[in-house]
């Protein structure tokens, strides 16, 4: 028989093996309770452990336990490493109920919050990764090495399917690569998802056919698992690109089951986060934003938002280290597509690029739609913006020939809205 208690999941000489997750919390240990004993809790209840000591007969049991291998007591911070038979491979939400279940409302600790993950190939090899990544600029647009420009008609629900498609013609007229939807625009009455996924997709057509360069509707699918695999159908039968999914709140298991779909029929899937920070706002507990774009890279999403580097109208955390994340080697997935969205305006544009490069997505509703002369005018200035933040020309001075861009300077200025 032997003995399982919190003890046994604490050792700081261990050093973890290559087929581990190693994650990495931030952790408030309880009044009265030493960061050690917390970690050592962290460390069971996430795994295979429980409060009570458990006598277990050795020969039926899989040794499955995580060890609490580092403390940093001057950051709060340890770290747990997991053996990969703890998980189902290829199962985010099984993942997820170790390393993000229970321990989040541990009385053990104050707050805990999930910072960073180290997925060993043994973990990654389960899942697909994305099927295009940042490729989507050349695979199935004209961007080439400049940034993508989208749209999301505003305001945000409430137009008609007409009324949707005309404002992405002209959008996508005045320069914008993608019409994308809102969160919250899927299949309602005032505007249903197969009429706009019909007339929008429509309208593209003719623009691509006026202007030779290839446009795309990010079209959002999200909805209760089933029918949105029968909504990513319809977008292959219309002859769409790509599909959009609230990643958040659908569930990684949906995620799962639309990038499966997907690839039947080579549909690129934008990852929105809305509800995103209700796990990454507050910097002591949830799930950060950096984990958050981990798990959707491994469950191949082809783009996600990650924030506009302090620029837009929305908090967000470290936009460019997870770019960096999101750009870099993960056991050889596809690089994934950053977009930076929310509050953005020509006139942010080459900061924006400066801080965060031309690898990225740049979407704007309210900077394109609320141009003082309409959205095909505020598409030719956002197009404006990046030509010249990619000739390295100042905004003002480019200005000086673009009238559309010289419009949107005078209204928004280089200010951040709130
Ligand atoms: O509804 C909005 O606010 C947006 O459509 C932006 O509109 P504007 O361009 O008009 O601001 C996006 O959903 C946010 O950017 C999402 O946030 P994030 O990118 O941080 O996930
Ligand atoms: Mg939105």
């Amino acid at each position: 028989m032997t003995g399982i208690e919190y003890d046994d999941f604490l050792d700081r000489t261990y050093d973890p093996a290559a087929t581990e997750l190693v994650c990495t919390f931030r952790i408030e240990p309880a009044e009265e309770m030493t960061i050690e004993a917390a970690a050592s809790r962290v460390a069971s209840e996430s795994s295979n452990g429980t409060w009570a000591t458990l006598h277990v007969d050795e020969s039926e049991l899989t040794h499955l336990g995580a060890v609490a291998c580092e403390i940093d007591e001057s950051e709060n911070e340890i770290t747990v490493a997991y053996p990969a038979d703890l998980f189902e491979a290829g199962s985010m939400p099984q993942i997820l109920s170790c390393i993000a279940g229970n321990i989040m409302g541990m009385k053990a600790v104050e707050s805990i919050r999930l910072e960073d993950c180290e997925w060993p190939e043994s973990i990654v090899s389960g899942f697909p990764g994305p099927q295009f990544g940042t490729g989507v600029a050349r695979e199935k647009l004209d961007a080439g090495d400049r940034p993508i420009l989208a749209t999301v008609p505003k305001p945000k629900v409430g137009l008609s399917t007409a009324a949707h498609a005309r404002v992405g013609e002209e959008a996508w007229r005045g320069g914008v690569d993608l019409l994308k939807d809102d969160e919250n625009l899927t299949d309602q009455d005032f505007n249903p998802f197969e009429d706009r996924l019909a007339e929008s997709l429509a309208a593209r057509d003719r623009v691509e056919e006026d202007v030779g360069e290839r446009k795309d509707y990010l079209v959002n699918v999200t909805g209760e698992t089933t029918e949105m695999l029968e909504r990513v159908d319809l977008v292959a039968e219309h002859g769409g690109g790509f599909v959009m999914v609230d990643v958040i709140t659908c569930g990684w298991a949906a995620v799962q089951s639309v990038r499966e779909r997907c690839a039947d029929h080579g549909l690129a899937i934008h990852a929105h986060r809305a509800m995103h920070a209700a796990f990454d706002r507050l910097d002591h507990h949830g799930v950060s934003m950096r984990v958050l774009a981990q798990i959707a890279r491994l469950c191949g999403v082809d783009h996600i938002h990650t924030g506009t580097a302090g620029l837009g109208k929305l908090a967000n955390e470290d936009t460019p280290g997870i770019n960096d994340w999101l750009h870099g080697d993960c056991q050889g997935l596809k690089p994934v597509l950053p977009v930076a969205s929310g509050g953005l305006h020509p006139g942010v544009v080459d900061r924006l690029i400066d801080a965060l490069g031309t690898d990225i997505c740049i979407q704007a509703g309210g900077g394109i739609h609320g141009h003082p002369d309409g959205t095909h005018a505020g598409a030719k200035a956002l197009r404006q913006s990046v030509d010249a933040s990619l000739d390295g020309v100042p905004l003002d001075e480019y200005a000086q020939e673009h009238a559309e861009l010289a419009t949107a300077l005078d209204k928004w200025g280089a200010e951040t809205p709130r």
